[in-house]
């Protein structure tokens, strides 16, 4: 379960986020739609505890990131743009190191195992990560998840620069993250991902939440009517 509770946060007086409130439970996937600006990435920077909000809770799996920062991250998994990886260490190397950070250590097979679960191919579980394409790179950030045993997944625009293939093999590992009981925010540019891979979608706009939708209940095109309706408002 993720909490977001009545948080604001200013810059410099400037309000990007403005006592915004949402949950997400287990197994569920909510996506955050909203322009450049709107807020998005604040709000998962509060999540991870990257910054302090003014006011207001960010909640993980019942606890406060301001009160228990490293809990709190032990029990999060995080996939930006451009996954983070140590280059000159392979993909293997790299999921036993995070998930020690993250308090579990795995025998080789069981790391193995991981990677494969999260779809990257065999040949390259002992390759150099610095070769690899930002679909291999994201597949170790599942992996990555997996292996924390993460309760809460936090993606920002996880499928910009991903190729259609790479993209569909990408909401299908989040599907399974997500029969694993792990809750998902993903704030995203791309509608068409937001209503095939979420349950529900939110429409961010000057920090305020100002939409909120069951992605089953509307149509690839409606929902894109309905966001461009929200920002000419
Ligand atoms: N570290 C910072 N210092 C000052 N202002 C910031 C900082 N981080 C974000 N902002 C401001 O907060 C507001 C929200 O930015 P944020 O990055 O959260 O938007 P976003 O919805 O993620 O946008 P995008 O879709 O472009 O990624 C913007 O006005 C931005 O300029």
């Amino acid at each position: 379960m993720l909490i977001i509770d009545n948080l604001t946060k200013r810059f410099n007086g400037n309000t990007a986020i403005d006592v915004l409130s949402f949950q997400i439970a287990s197994g569920e996937l909510f996506a955050l739609l909203g322009p450049n600006g709107a807020g998005k990435t604040t709000t998962i920077n509060c999540l991870l505890g990257f910054l302090k909000p003014d006011s207001g809770r960010a909640l993980i799996d019942g606890l406060d990131v301001a009160i228990e920062p490293l809990e709190t991250k032990r029990r999060l998994a995080y996939i930006p743009e451009q996954v983070n990886l140590y280059g000159h260490f392979s993909g293997v190397e790299n999921l036993a190191y995070f998930a020690e950070l993250g308090g579990h250590r795995y025998s080789d097979s069981e790391l193995h195992a991981f990677l494969d679960d999260a779809g990257l191919q065999c040949e390259a579980h002992d390759r150099r990560v610095s070769g690899y394409s930002k679909g291999m790179r994201q597949k170790v950030g599942i992996a990555i998840a997996l292996a924390k045993k993460a309760k809460a997944l936090l993606l920002d625009e996880p499928t910009s620069g991903l190729d259609p293939s790479a993209s569909h093999e990408f909401s299908r590992l989040l599907g399974q993250l997500r029969s694993r009981g792990v809750a998902i925010l993903m704030a995203t540019h791309d509608l068409f991902r937001a209503k095939e891979d979420a349950t529900r979608v939110g429409i961010m706009r000057r920090g305020q939440l100002v939409r909120e939708l069951t992605a089953a209940e509307i149509s690839h095109a409606d929902l894109e009517k309905l966001y461009l309706e929200t920002m000419r408002a």
